[in-house]
Order: C-alpha cells, then sequence, then structure tokens
C-alpha cells in the first residue's frame, strides 16, 4: 500500500476537523478527493504530506509512520502542490529558481548535476520551457500554479498530492493537466488530488472519495453527482490577468 489511515482523528484549535478517517491506497491509484467547503479535504492531505500531526490513528505513508513520536516524512518519494497560494512570496525568485526548490532536502541546499535540466523538462512538462528565467512575479496567477506543479513533478514523485489544482485554471491548462497526470500513471505512479469536481480529470480518476463534515461518506469507483455535494463551490479566482489570455496559455 502506498497509503494506509486508520482511525484518523485530526483537531485544529478547538475544532474536530478529521473523524475516524479510514483510507488504503494502491500504487497506481488515481484517488479524487471531494467534499463540500471546510469538510476537511486539505487537512486530510496535510495529514498524508506529514504537515498536520493526527491526534489519533495511524498514517503511513510508504510503510513510513506519520503519526508516531518519530515521525518520518518520505519526502523524497512525494510532490506536493499546496492549495493555490501563488508561487511567489515577494521574493524575486525566477520560475526556474522555485521549481529547482523542489529538489532541495534536508541534508543538501545545493541541487544536484542534471538539476537544471530536469528543472527546465519540469517547465516544459507544464508549457512553461520558455518562462524559465521570468520572475514568477511576474507571470499569472495559473502560470504560477503551473510552476508548483513543475516544482512537485521534478521530484519525480512515487505519490503525487495535489490540493485543487485546477483553481484558476482555463480549460486547456486543465487538459494539459490531465495528460501529465496521466503520464504520471502510466509510470506507476499514485494521485491524490483535492477537487471541486473532477471536470477533465474524469477519465483518469480511478476512485472518489468524499468527506462530509471530516468523516468519509463515500469511497468508490462512482463520483457521485453534484446533487449530492450542493453546498460545494470552487474557491473564487483570484484576482490577476485573466487566465485565457492567448499569450499566456499556449500549450497549456
Ligand atoms: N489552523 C486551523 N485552526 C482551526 N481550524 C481550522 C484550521 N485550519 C482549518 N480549520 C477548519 O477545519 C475545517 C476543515 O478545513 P479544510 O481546509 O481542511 O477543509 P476543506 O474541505 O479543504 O475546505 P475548502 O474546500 O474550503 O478548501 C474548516 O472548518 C476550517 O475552518
Amino acid at each position: 500500500m502506498v497509503l494506509r489511515i486508520d482511525d484518523l482523528d485530526v483537531t485544529l484549535g478547538s475544532n474536530p476537523v478529521l473523524r475516524g478517517i479510514g483510507l488504503a491506497v494502491a500504487a497506481g491509484e488515481v484517488v479524487a478527493v471531494l467534499g463540500p467547503n471546510g469538510s476537511g479535504k486539505s487537512t486530510l492531505v496535510k495529514t498524508v504530506t506529514g504537515l498536520v500531526a493526527p491526534d489519533r490513528g495511524r498514517v503511513r505513508v510508504f510503510g513510513a509512520d506519520l503519526a508516531g513520536p518519530h515521525r518520518q516524512v518520505p519526502w523524497q518519494r512525494l510532490g506536493y502542490v499546496p492549495q493555490r497560494t501563488g508561487a511567489t512570496t515577494g521574493v524575486p525568485a525566477t520560475a526556474l529558481e522555485v521549481v529547482a526548490s523542489g529538489l532541495l532536502h534536508r541534508r543538501s541546499l545545493r541541487p544536484g548535476r542534471g538539476a537544471r535540466r530536469r528543472c527546465l523538462d519540469a517547465l516544459a512538462e507544464v508549457g512553461l520551457a520558455d518562462r524559465a528565467g521570468d520572475s514568477v512575479q511576474v507571470l499569472s496567477g495559473g502560470q504560477q500554479q503551473r510552476v508548483l506543479i513543475a516544482r512537485a513533478l521534478v521530484r519525480e514523485p512515487d505519490l503525487l498530492v495535489l490540493d485543487e489544482p485546477l483553481s484558476g485554471m482555463d480549460r486547456a491548462s486543465m487538459e494539459a493537466l490531465a495528460g501529465t497526470l496521466g503520464r504520471l500513471r502510466e509510470r506507476g505512479a499514485t494521485v491524490l488530488v483535492v477537487l471541486h469536481d473532477l471536470g477533465p480529470l474524469e477519465r483518469l480518476i480511478t476512485r472518489t472519495v468524499v468527506l462530509e463534515g471530516g468523516r468519509v461518506v463515500h469511497d468508490g469507483p462512482v463520483a457521485p453527482g453534484p446533487e449530492e455535494h450542493p453546498e460545494a463551490h470552487p474557491h473564487p479566482e483570484t484576482p490577476g490577468r485573466p487566465p485565457t489570455a492567448p499569450d499566456l496559455e499556449r500549450n497549456w
């Protein structure tokens, strides 16, 4: 099993956010996590990436225990695209530099041999090869999202976790992301993706897990219709240049 969660409870502040979650994901699955706003989707994927500590229960990723006192996150096998925050922190990093940060880890602050090529390949995968030297601050919100996806891809992850990657993307970008995830799946990677609706990723999804009030209310191959979780609505798009501007979304 790539991921195994048993009886997971998470409380944030005084909020019981996840309750009694059980989930097992095998290699090669592409699992969509759905549910209304505030149902705990982001918290669940943060638990899987070791960013949130469980209060109770067991979380194992590639066999590593993320719940015990000696938590070991297998970062070398994980790629994570957080919920839309933009790739910029006000620091004038280039797209290439942001992607290269995906290759850094605790033991070394210097990307290894061939890093530049790998970063350029990852940017090409998301259709931004020609923007490698540009400051991320001049990129649109959708392009920044793609830089963050490239940062996760450059690690060649065995498990890719994405939190609402479609937010702010135009249809062509969504289709291209579907292509990228399809290629990942072909090489045996596992994907856990938080979505508000399946959209163009639907053909790739092998299983849907629906959360409501911090509990799993559906886990199976067939996605429930939108009428079954009518509260779900996408986040408002972040301001910025419209992602459909013709000069922005060439291949992606
Ligand atoms: N740091 C925190 N402290 C206290 N409560 C929190 C914290 N982070 C999240 N919550 C609460 O936990 C609940 C679940 O949040 P979470 O972001 O996991 O939901 P979500 O399903 O991803 O929502 P959305 O679709 O809006 O992103 C919400 O009620 C939220 O207010």
